[in-house]
């Protein structure tokens, strides 16, 4: 018995958080959280659907509904769920390279590759959901062939091949039963930016921070790059509250250039940081290089803005980054999300998905789990972001205990929405905006 995708929409979901300046940063000190939301409706007799999201800050949502519609004309529609996954990898080749007139509004970058994370995402939703398990939980039980089969090797062959990855995830199978029951004990580390957010008076900043320190968070990021001298009387309330055995990590959302960021982070050092995420522009390779030799060893993240698995090759071959900060729904879904992985496992860079926004914690706790059991086999400088608003829109919201993320149980990819939070923030007519 196949499963056919019969129909797909997208809906353009926003949420008024520039109201609250929840999400706040220096670069974007207005956004409104928002989703192009994919649902996948299928023959199936149980009523199987697939559901993903790709996340922008509102304006421009538009763009990426229609992309979704683009896409799933020529790629989705009527194709069943088998034929799909059972070379994931290379359907995954088609739906980005697979129409030259749509690669062309790319390519693997943009709009368009927003939309196509999206549906992978979703596809990978309808998938755990009828094996009836958790993402995270259908990739640890895959054998290391079956995940390659996923991945599209195109252009990264100089740095990784389909038989090295094998042997990556093979060396690493022997503890994955024991990793899997630690992390439904324990639980992945996480870090969190609730306190952070620029628009933030600092005392609330300080209120927040005293509370994710009661709370039991031992990592926690601040918002730099608006003005330097903000910046420091910032980090001095959060030090005081964080006490200088936790972590502070700042974040700049690429507001410096490359010499005036590492004058602020030597400023900026006084503090202690643990990295300094997007001190430039994102496509910055070299750049970034040449900012963490100069300010080591404070340590350089970045990877929310890098749009595809050659941005990361090329991270990793310059060694521009510290911790590598993949997105869930920039990069082209799971698929192209598991090429970095694998290549950040063979290169030694730990994977610190970027969470900041809607859903984005929901997919990425997924991802840290299937690294930590199944590649990396290594805690060691990882921790997952969370931000602590909009997780009651969702079916299954993240669970954090004393600071760790808990193995969501639910299966599919952990994005499901309450279908009255879709009605409630449908823009522009839904009951949230008209009002
Ligand atoms: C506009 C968003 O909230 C960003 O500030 C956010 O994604 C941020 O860069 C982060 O690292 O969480
Ligand atoms: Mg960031």
């Amino acid at each position: 018995m196949s499963t056919t995708i019969t129909r797909v929409t997208a809906r353009d979901i926003r949420f008024p958080t520039s109201k609250s300046l929840d999400g706040s940063d220096a670069m974007n000190a207005t956004s409104d959280y928002s989703a192009t939301y994919v649902t996948l409706e299928t023959d199936s007799s149980l009523g199987l659907q697939g559901h993903g999201l790709t996340f922008t800050i509102g304006r421009g949502n538009e763009l990426c509904v229609e992309a979704v519609k683009s896409l799933a004309k020529l790629f989705v529609v009527g194709r069943t769920l088998e034929d799909i996954t059972a070379n994931f990898g290379a359907y995954w080749h088609e739906i980005v390279a697979g129409d030259c007139q749509l690669r062309w509004v790319g390519p693997e970058k943009g709009v368009i590759h927003l939309a196509t994370a999206a549906i992978i995402n979703a596809i990978w939703d309808l998938w755990a959901k009828q094996a009836g398990k958790p993402v995270w939980k259908l990739l640890v039980d895959m054998s290391p062939e079956e995940l390659v089969r996923c991945v599209d090797f195109t252009y990264l062959t100089d740095v990784l091949t389909p038989e090295e990855a094998i042997a990556l995830l093979r060396r690493v199978e022997p503890g994955k039963a024991a990793r899997e029951r630690e992390m439904l004990e324990q639980g992945f580390p996480g870090y969190t930016t609730a306190a952070g957010w620029l628009g933030y008076s600092e005392e609330k900043m300080r209120t927040l921070a005293r509370a994710a320190v009661a709370d039991g968070w031992t990592h926690l990021k601040q918002k730099v790059g608006a003005d330097i001298e903000q910046d420091l009387r910032r980090a001095r309330i959060l030090r005081e509250e964080l006490g200088w055995d936790r972590k502070l990590m700042m974040d700049a959302n690429q507001t410096w250039d490359v010499d005036q960021a590492v004058e602020n982070m030597r400023k900026l050092a006084a503090f202690d940081p643990w990295w300094i995420e997007e001190p430039t522009s994102p496509d910055d390779v070299l750049g970034h290089a040449e900012i963490r030799r100069r300010i080591h060893p404070i340590g350089v993240a970045t990877g929310e803005h890098a749009h595809n698995r050659v941005m990361f090759k090329q991270f990793f071959q310059a060694k521009a980054f510290d911790f590598c900060q993949l997105d869930p729904a920039r990069l082209g879904g799971l698929n192209e999300v598991l090429a970095v992985v694998l290549m950040a496992a063979k290169f030694g860079v730990p994977v610190c998905p970027h969470g900041g926004g809607v859903g984005l914690c929901q997919y990425s706790q997924n991802i840290v789990l299937f690294d930590y059991i199944a590649v990396a086999a290594s805690l060691e400088n990882r921790v997952l972001e969370y931000v602590d608003h909009l997780h009651e829109n969702f079916v299954e919201p993240i669970v954090i205990r004393r600071g760790r993320y808990m193995p969501p149980k639910l299966p599919g990819y952990s994005v499901t929405m309450k279908e009255q939070s879709l009605d409630r923030f449908a823009y522009p007519h839904g009951a949230e905006w008209i009002s």
